[in-house]
């Protein structure tokens, strides 16, 4: 048996191609989402990631508007930037790029953040309102990434009511919001939220009915970990060294073998990434459409 694959690519074109309509609504109500992003330092990979996003608001028509500070800016910098991005009247929604380079102190960076404009979820407003399960007139954006394994699940159709979840790896971006996504009203699903320290973590992938890897440890779920039929999805991502080109090869957290056993799988690259990437968009939108109903 092979996994059926869970196309991030496909499922992103078509969530962009919702997204690029009620854009032109809004334009025709007067109102254009913009984009900002701040990223300090140099990073190459954060630079790509970056270039990325501004890449997708072009081709969905929506205002990007980028701020790059140097490696040696100091956090005086890093709050001015972000206290501009929250005064800016074009800049309807942004993100600050993570990680920062280290000295500075993410989470209260994160905190300046205007709450309306936080377009990954991320200040702890946005992740309160996540906790308490808040929809209708407080709706908060959804951090990027669980959304975006949420919205792939359900274009698939599979199933999440009363089935069990082993997400690996508890970060601020991916598994801590992601556990209490899954949990919510309506979503309905058992989630056991593993990390570094779980005893036996076979043991908790086996029980598994959805398997989310976010950790950053390459090939770490094998093939006889999982329970056979089960969707499986490889969030981490790590450049190995292992050429002389000097680039590096980007390695998921999911041993190749387990498409032989997974029901679903979505791949890295081309799975949850470029879904992240959508919902990123769909937040901007949402908090535009927001603005308009105010
Ligand atoms: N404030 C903040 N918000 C984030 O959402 C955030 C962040 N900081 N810092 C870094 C991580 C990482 N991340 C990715 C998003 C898309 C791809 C993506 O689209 N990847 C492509 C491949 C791209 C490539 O080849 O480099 C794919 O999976 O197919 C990857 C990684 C968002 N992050």
């Amino acid at each position: 048996m092979t996994a059926i694959t869970l196309d991030g690519v496909a499922t992103a074109s078509a969530v962009k191609g919702e997204l690029a309509s009620r854009i032109k609504l809004l334009k025709a109500h007067g109102v254009v989402p913009g984009l900002g992003t701040l990223l300090v330092g140099d990073d190459p990979g954060s630079r790509s990631y970056v270039a990325g996003k501004h890449r997708d608001c072009a081709e969905v028509g929506i205002e990007s508007i980028r701020v790059d500070l140097p490696a040696s800016a100091t956090t005086a910098d890093v709050r001015a930037a972000i206290r501009d991005l929250n005064a800016a009247s074009e800049v309807t929604g942004y993100i600050v790029q993570l990680p920062l380079p280290a000295g500075h102190d993410e989470n209260a960076m994160l905190e300046l953040l205007d709450p309306d404009k936080d377009a990954d979820g991320l200040h702890p407003t946005n992740l309160g309102r996540l906790v308490l399960g808040i929809e209708g007139e407080l709706h908060s954006p959804l951090p990027c990434t669980p959304a975006g394994i949420v919205e792939m699940l359900r274009r698939y159709d599979v199933p999440i009511r009363g089935r069990h979840v082993t997400v690996i790896g508890r970060g601020l971006t991916v598994g801590r919001p992601l556990g209490l996504l899954f949990t919510r009203k309506g979503l309905d699903a058992t989630v056991t939220l593993t990390h570094s320290r779980t005893q036996d973590l076979p043991t908790e992938v086996a029980r598994a009915d959805i398997v989310v890897a976010a950790v950053g440890v390459p090939h770490l779920v094998k093939a006889d970990w999982v329970k056979p039929g089960a969707a499986v999805l490889d969030v981490g991502i790590t450049r190995v060294q292992d050429d002389d080109t000097g680039k590096g090869r980007l390695t998921g957290d999911v041993d190749p073998g387990v498409a032989e056993v997974a029901g679903h799988l979505s791949p890295n690259p081309g799975g949850v990434g470029p879904m992240t990437r959508a919902m990123l968009l769909a937040n901007v939108v949402k908090a535009a459409e927001q603005r308009l109903h105010r």
